[in-house]
């Protein structure tokens, strides 16, 4: 599948479905660049593949919005991993795990006030619901079983170590600050421990 890159750039994606996963979301993997060259070199002692588990997100991932970093962060992880050759894991987790209309609820209570964790628990949710059994599942059907992880997210290595992955280095995303997205970047570094260095603000 052709990509377009934010450099302008075409690149080249290989689309991977299974069956047998521990959720009946359609997760799919896209294996980017030269991934085959990267399990070699894996399986021989080399570096690890350069994965990230992506939580979808509609609004941001497509839509463009500007509450979230999330679209930024896909286009960012297709251009590098296809430099270095790797995976997205695009994980159906819309809203960390309680769906899209429930995120939709949740961003009218943040507009009251709340951050984007409290929101959640206001509407009967936990403050994240993911969980990445399938990211393991996944990455165990692509003959992967060692990561560097492109994330932010502390829980995501923590998660899929737990899971049985070796995960040998976590490897921050760029800041994507937009005119909307700075409580909610604030947010994730202040509640969840994310690895994001935000500038500093008055
Ligand atoms: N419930 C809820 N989910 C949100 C909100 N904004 C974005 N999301 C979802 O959050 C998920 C992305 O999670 P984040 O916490 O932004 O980042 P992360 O994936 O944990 O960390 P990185 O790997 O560094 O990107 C996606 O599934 C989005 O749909 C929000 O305000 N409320
Ligand atoms: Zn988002």
């Amino acid at each position: 599948m052709p990509l377009r890159l934010p450099d302008g750039h075409v690149a080249v994606a290989d689309v991977f479905s299974f069956a047998g996963l521990a959720d009946t979301g359609e997760h799919v993997a896209l294996g980017l660049g030269d991934w085959v060259g990267a399990l070699a070199r894996a399986a021989g002692g080399g570096a690890a593949p350069l994965v990230r588990p992506h939580s979808e997100c509609l609004t941001g991932d497509a839509f463009g919005s500007q509450r979230c970093d999330c679209g930024p962060q896909l286009r960012e992880a297709v251009e590098r991993i296809t430099a270095v050759g790797g995976f997205v894991l695009y994980l159906r987790q819309e809203g960390r795990g309680i769906g899209l209309y429930a995120k939709l609820d949740a961003y009218a209570l943040q507009d009251t006030g709340l951050d984007t964790y409290e929101a959640n628990v206001a509407l009967g949710h936990r403050e994240d619901e993911r969980d990445y059994t399938v990211a393991a599942q996944m990455l165990r059907a692509l003959g992967v079983d060692r990561v560097a992880l492109l994330t932010n997210n502390p829980d995501k290595a923590q998660q899929l170590l737990r899971l049985g992955v070796t995960v040998t280095e976590s490897v921050p995303t760029g800041v994507h600050l937009s005119p909307a997205n700075g409580p909610y970047l604030a947010a994730k570094v202040r509640r969840f421990a994310h690895t994001l260095h935000l500038p500093a603000t008055r």
